[in-house]
């Protein structure tokens, strides 16, 4: 728990890439002005050996980081893993990733959710198998379907007809294309919090497409281009983004906490494309574990305000397990509210308040 002045203690694991992006030094400064040492770990060192850590963030795979983890939990029992390696795990597979989305119930009378046709081929006989085929409808995408953040699967290639079905390598997921005027919406989750951005996507298939030639198109994060990539293209300069209407707030914020939920995670994203043929019919069709944050407009704030509600939820829990001789040793200077029932809960006072002073609380 709380370190030396009543800090906090953040141990990161990120492959670079993600370091570079996401640990920034307005995010650094402003989890340290309200309390909390964003520390990164040495990955030549155990885990376990380090910190202390109130909560470890990560974003690593392998057997070798999960028994690491196993580790540093059955020593510090009271720390923060965000998240499991378990719960992150279903989001390695395309097909488990979406499975939970088709579990969801949600009430909403105007608009209705679910996820696109899809299958999983896993060998080459079965590409080829009519059987196979009686569910979806050309076009497909063609997904690779093991989703672990290397550059491979991420290669996606959209198939027009039998003949561009040549190309692909098994193990994949054939998922039917839903014309979605060309832009998705990436929903971003931070516990609670939920917010909703616009990205450019693949244009609309038309019926002459479908009978041209061409029989198939490779592309990659086709949402995640820079933006002189963008402007090049000309698909994107005859776009509007700002013509599109985002999906209710409301009903995004459902389905995220009803993902949150069922998926036991707190850090992800969901891509969402509405269906042309019907203007209240929305579809999720990927799922990210950590996405890029930094994208995120005031990501500092969010992620900062997420961070204290973590460590201090945590550490409330702990204390109000101890005797209040035991509590005023562990608040170290913070403030101390006694309610009746000698129920005693932790005021912080640089964190989630900003510092304001909060009413009816005791200076221990
Ligand atoms: N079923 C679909 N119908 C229409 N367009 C789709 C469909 N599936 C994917 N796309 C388009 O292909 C893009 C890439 O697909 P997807 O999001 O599954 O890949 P990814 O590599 O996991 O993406 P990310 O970079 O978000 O992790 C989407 O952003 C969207 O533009
Ligand atoms: O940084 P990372 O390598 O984790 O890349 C993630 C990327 O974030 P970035 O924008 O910071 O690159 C995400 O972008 P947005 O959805 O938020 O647009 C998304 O593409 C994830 O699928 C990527 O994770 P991966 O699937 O590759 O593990
Ligand atoms: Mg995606
Ligand atoms: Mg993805």
């Amino acid at each position: 728990m709380a370190g030396e002045g009543g800090r906090f203690g953040i141990g990161y694991a990120l492959l670079p890439k993600k370091e570079n992006s996401f640990i920034r030094e307005s995010l650094v400064k402003l989890a340290r002005s309200r309390g909390i040492d964003l520390v990164k770990i040495d990955m030549g060192r155990p885990l376990a050996d380090q910190g202390p850590f109130d909560c470890v963030l990560h974003k690593l795979y392998g057997e070798d980081w999960k028994s690491q983890l196993v580790d540093f939990r059955s020593r510090n029992p009271n720390a923060v893993i965000l998240d499991s390696p378990v719960a992150i795990e279903r989001l390695h597979n395309r097909i488990s990733m979406l499975q939970v989305v088709s579990e969801l119930k949600i009430e909403n009378q105007s608009e209705t959710f679910g996820i696109p046709k899809q299958i999983v081929i896993y060998d080459r006989e079965t590409l080829f198998d009519s059987q196979a085929w009686e569910l979806l409808k050309f076009p497909v995408i063609a997904k690779p379907l093991v989703a672990d953040g290397s550059a491979k699967s991420h290669k996606m290639a959209l198939v027009y007809n039998h003949e561009g079905l040549n190309k692909l390598k098994p193990p994949i997921v054939l998922q039917e294309f839903v014309n979605h005027g060309g832009v998705i919406f990436k929903v971003y989750v931070v516990g609670e919090y939920v917010k909703c951005v616009k990205r450019k996507s693949l244009p609309d298939v038309s019926e002459e497409k479908l009978n041209s030639l061409e029989s198939s198109l490779s592309f990659s994060q086709v949402s995640n281009l820079a933006t002189h990539q963008k402007s090049d293209d000309k698909y994107y300069k005859m776009m509007h983004l700002e013509d599109t209407e985002l999906p209710p707030q409301s009903f995004m914020a459902d389905i995220a906490k009803g993902l949150r939920k069922a998926m036991n995670l707190n850090l992800f994203n969901f891509d969402v494309i509405r269906d042309t043929r019907f203007g209240n019919r929305y579809l999720i069709i990927d799922i990210n574990y950590f996405p890029g944050y930094a994208k995120m407009p005031g990501y500092e704030t969010v992620l900062t305000d997420f961070f204290c509600d973590m460590v201090y939820r945590k550490e409330r829990e702990v204390v109000e397990e101890y005797t209040p001789e035991v509590l005023v040793a562990a608040t170290d200077g913070r403030q101390v509210l006694s309610c009746e029932k000698e129920v005693r809960k932790i005021v912080p006072n640089s964190c989630c308040s900003d510092g304001e002073e909060m009413e009816n609380s005791i200076q221990v």
